[in-house]
């Protein structure tokens, strides 16, 4: 009997939504590190970026051409063409090594410093290169518009604005940022340390061939997963036998390591006479906060909290393990590391008929695709707890809410994306 006055058999089933909330006191924000930049990638930033100056830093020539000073050229034509005298070369990554006085050019690649007396760039194809006695000079045929093909100081962004936002998970547009502002050490979130626990006798190693009877245990790897997905770092503990007594006293272990952040465990948390986790759960040193949820699979999806870590107990049914893990530790987890926590939510139309009734919400596995402009959704696979291969096809999770008479084709469903 657990304080709550659960017991083995009478559960007292919650919403998933009270589930989800009783378990967020219990989660505080991860402290931050620094780490290299190729580190970085798909990792969380934990503070704002400022640019320390503004994009570009230079005014920056966009064409291979010639730097002019358009007043030079105001009367160019083909007829009477102008001709400026060339007296300097500016190549990428070189500065201006003279200052351009009227009836001047300087030759200039894309992407190079244009000198401050030029305001346009003319294009190479638009002017020919003419030596006279020993001189060269530039023939220009037409006038220029003043601040054609020069990017200005600044033009995409001022020194100090805030270019990416705290919270953000970097992708391939921010590592261009980061290093083009120079960040060879990145701000982001320590990555939660998630260890993983399975409990079944029936468990094997991946390595070990199959015995009758004995299946592999591919809970820790499909949670290993969904922990690293969901901005974690799995720490894989292994699997255990149905002993109530070797388990709880790993369990203890990881609740008393500071290097564990969070405790999930599969198997052995329904009412079987080798639901080890059930046993845990009704008396151990913390405390219980659910150990029944009214949803299907996944209804017995238990967990509590000891010295502020929290343990979960999903279930041993890879179906239910999986959704379990996605309701419940996927938002626990993203909180750590400053997420907002809620469950990814788009509305999409039903494919088929879903004629199953049931009291408790269901999160079916399922897909989601755009159609002619309509997101449409499908369960894929068994839709069984006890089904291992529908979540390799899934990218959502269709929620039915209670229903006494299914729900037709065409209607509207709530999917959380995976
Ligand atoms: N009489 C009742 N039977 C069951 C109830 C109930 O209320 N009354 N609850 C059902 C529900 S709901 C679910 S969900 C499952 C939950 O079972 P457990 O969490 O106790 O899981 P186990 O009994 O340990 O195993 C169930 C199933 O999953 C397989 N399994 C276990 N661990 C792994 C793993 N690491 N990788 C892959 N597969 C795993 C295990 O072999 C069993 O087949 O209970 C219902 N029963
Ligand atoms: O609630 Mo369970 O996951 O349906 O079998
Ligand atoms: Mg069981």
């Amino acid at each position: 009997m657990s304080e709550k006055g659960f017991t083995r058999f009478n559960r007292k089933a919650i919403k998933v939504d009270d589930a989800l909330q009783s378990l967020l006191p219990f989660v505080s924000e991860i402290e931050a590190e620094s780490v290299g930049i190729m580190e970085a990638i798909g990792r969380r930033l934990s503070q704002d970026i400022q640019t320390p100056h503004p994009i570009p830093h230079f005014r920056r020539s966009g064409y291979d051409g010639y730097a002019v000073r358009s007043e030079d050229l105001q009367n160019a034509t083909r007829q009477e063409p102008v001709y400026l005298n060339l007296v300097d070369n500016i190549p990428c990554g070189e500065v201006p090594s003279v200052s351009l006085k009227e009836g001047e050019t300087a030759r200039i690649m894309t992407g190079a410093m244009a000198p401050d007396e030029a305001d346009t760039v003319v294009m190479l194809e638009a002017t020919d290169q003419v030596e006279d006695n020993g001189k060269t000079f530039v023939k220009f045929t037409k006038p220029v518009k003043s601040g054609a093909n020069i990017t200005p100081i600044g033009e995409e962004t001022q020194q100090g604005e805030v270019l990416l936002n705290k919270g953000k998970d970097i992708d391939s547009g921010d590592m261009a940022v980061l290093s083009s502002l120079g960040f060879d050490n990145v701000p982001v979130y320590k990555k939660p340390k998630v260890a993983v626990l399975s409990t079944g006798t029936e468990l094997l190693d991946v390595s070990e061939p199959l015995e009758p009877g004995k299946i592999r245990n591919s809970n820790t790897y499909m949670l290993a997963a969904q922990i690293g997905k969901s901005g974690g770092e799995p720490i894989l503990i292994g699997k255990f036998p149905d002993d109530v007594d070797v388990a709880k006293e790993r369990i203890n272990n990881l609740l008393h390591d500071d290097e564990i952040d969070i405790i999930v465990t599969t198997g052995g948390v329904s009412v079987g006479d080798y639901d080890i986790m059930t046993d845990i759960f009704l008396n151990w040193e913390g405390h219980t906060l659910f150990n029944k949820i009214m949803m299907r699979p996944g209804s017995v999806t238990t967990a509590g909290v000891f010295n502020g870590k929290l343990l979960f107990g999903l279930s041993g049914n890879p179906g239910a393990c999986f959704v379990g893990f996605e309701l419940f530790a996927k938002p626990v987890i993203d909180r750590m590391i400053d997420g907002a926590g809620e469950h990814p939510k788009i509305t999409a139309l039903l494919e088929e008929d879903y004629l199953k009734v049931n009291a408790f919400s269901r999160f079916v596995r399922g897909r989601y695709e755009v159609k002619e402009g309509k997101v449409w959704t499908r369960p894929v696979g068994l839709d069984q707890s006890s089904a291992l291969l529908s979540m390799k096809d899934a990218n959502c999770l269709i929620v039915i809410p209670p229903t006494k008479t299914g729900l037709k084709a065409g209607e509207q469903v709530e999917v959380i994306l995976l």
